[in-house]
């Protein structure tokens, strides 16, 4: 047996086990285990189940004892939608939208994305590294243990794979596990201003496939939206991405309804994110192909627009994950605590529902269902433990986090 550790005498043990992703009724049940315990080892999830049943059967000496009586024991949260690695800020823009000004608007005077690509372009690879990493350590202290990030605030071919290199060498660098997503076309870039089909050939012939040969990305992600990219642009970017191993995401129906939501069903995509104007036949279809939509509830904060349909797209059978959308321009945040506050007070989801679009749902989102999201006999040993005895103290401290305990591959990265 290799190193060990035990966490017994939890409260409430929220498992979220079960089949993934969760849809329907599926996502209220936690498959909560009251009087929890979890044994790890090397890493590794082997054993989960009541306290006393559970040390009955450790045959082994434990390296490390957690003694999580009083407390909730769940998952390590998934941020599976964030663009944490950019340079410079956007203050100024921000104060514009106080004043009215659309996001959309700021982005037509040649503001927005590519004010973030000019300082991208101009920031070495060692201070994005530097700005990236202190994100990282903040939402670890939320319970983050697994963070999507993307690319595209380079649109050229030095600064796409510097914003990917700075990911790749982070990861095992600190605790947080990164999932890497290519998203060249993420605007159109100034030197190509009109001829966005032009673009995306660039993307195509002269970026993806460096990208592919040096393994920097597993998924391809494309803003497909008015006035950015249009859904041919976006098909055909992400099946030339499908053709050198990368899975498809989406960036869907987010100012407009564009059908962004029924190309991701029709390409299969793993996930279709934001969704604030979503068509009905967009719901069916992704309930139908059981396309993740990634729900990003501070975004449409940030905006002032109104929240995407969670509650219609649960009912409908879609699969549902909650993210933070981090990033420099819309959403400058990646508070797990405001997330779960708008989901439950404002999107009309259950405690319970959230806490598995955040979990099990936002690993499907990232296709790592099998891997983490839940504590399950064989998983990774992404756990958090928080200060107070339920999960439903997670919605009742409003934008507070009572995250006590952050484990990652069963060892303690971050306590209070
Ligand atoms: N909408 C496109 N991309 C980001 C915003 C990026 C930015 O404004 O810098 C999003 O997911 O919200």
């Amino acid at each position: 047996m290799g190193e060990t550790l035990l966490i017994k005498n939890a409260a409430e043990l929220v498992t979220c086990s079960g089949s993934a992703p969760k849809t329907g009724a599926a996502m209220n049940d936690l498959g909560i285990i009251h009087d929890g315990a979890v044994l790890v080892e090397d890493g590794i999830i082997t054993k989960v189940g009541a306290t006393a049943e559970l040390l009955s059967a450790i045959t082994g000496p434990v390296d490390k004892e957690i003694d999580a009586a009083g407390k909730c024991v769940l998952p390590g949260f998934v941020d599976s939608h964030t663009h944490f690695v950019f340079g410079g800020y956007r203050a100024e823009e921000f104060s514009w939208r106080l004043r009215g000004d659309t996001y959309m608007e700021i982005m037509e005077r040649g503001g927005g994305i590519v004010n973030t690509v000019r300082d991208t372009r101009l920031a070495s690879k060692q201070e994005l590294k530097e700005l990236a990493r202190k994100r990282l350590d903040s939402m670890l202290a939320l319970g983050v243990t697994t963070v999507e990030g993307k690319s595209g605030y380079g649109l050229d071919l030095d600064t796409e794979i510097k914003q990917l290199e700075v990911m790749a060498e982070l990861q095992g660098e600190q605790a947080v596990e990164i999932v890497t997503t290519f998203m060249g076309a993420h605007a159109v870039p100034q030197e190509y201003q009109g001829r966005s089909g032009e673009f995306i050939d660039f993307l195509i012939n002269e970026v993806l496939p460096v990208v592919a040969e040096r393994k920097l990305a597993e998924f391809c992600d494309v803003f497909c939206e008015k006035g950015v990219f249009s859904v041919d642009e976006s098909r055909r970017l992400l099946l030339a991405a499908s053709k050198l191993g990368m899975k498809s995401k989406l960036h869907a129906d987010e100012i407009v309804q564009l059908g962004g939501a029924e190309l991701a069903a029709e390409l299969a995509a793993v996930s279709a994110d934001h969704l604030l104007h979503v068509s009905d036949e967009g719901i069916r279809k992704m309930a139908e192909t059981k396309v993740v939509a990634t729900l990003l509830p501070a975004t449409a904060f940030s905006l002032k627009e109104p929240y995407a349909r969670g509650r219609v797209m649960i009912d409908s059978g879609v699969p549902v994950a909650l993210a933070s959308d981090f990033n420099p321009g819309s959403c400058f945040t990646g508070s797990i605590p405001l997330i779960i506050a708008l989901a439950t007070l404002y999107m009309g989801l259950t405690p319970a529902e959230t806490i598995s679009a955040l979990t099990i749902n936002a690993a499907a989102a990232v296709d790592k269902a099998d891997k983490i999201g839940s504590i399950e006999s064989g998983k990774q040993a992404d756990i958090i433990i928080l200060e107070h005895p339920s999960h439903l103290y997670l919605p009742y401290h409003i934008g507070v986090s009572i995250v006590e305990t952050v484990i990652k591959k069963g060892k303690v990265v971050w306590s209070k």
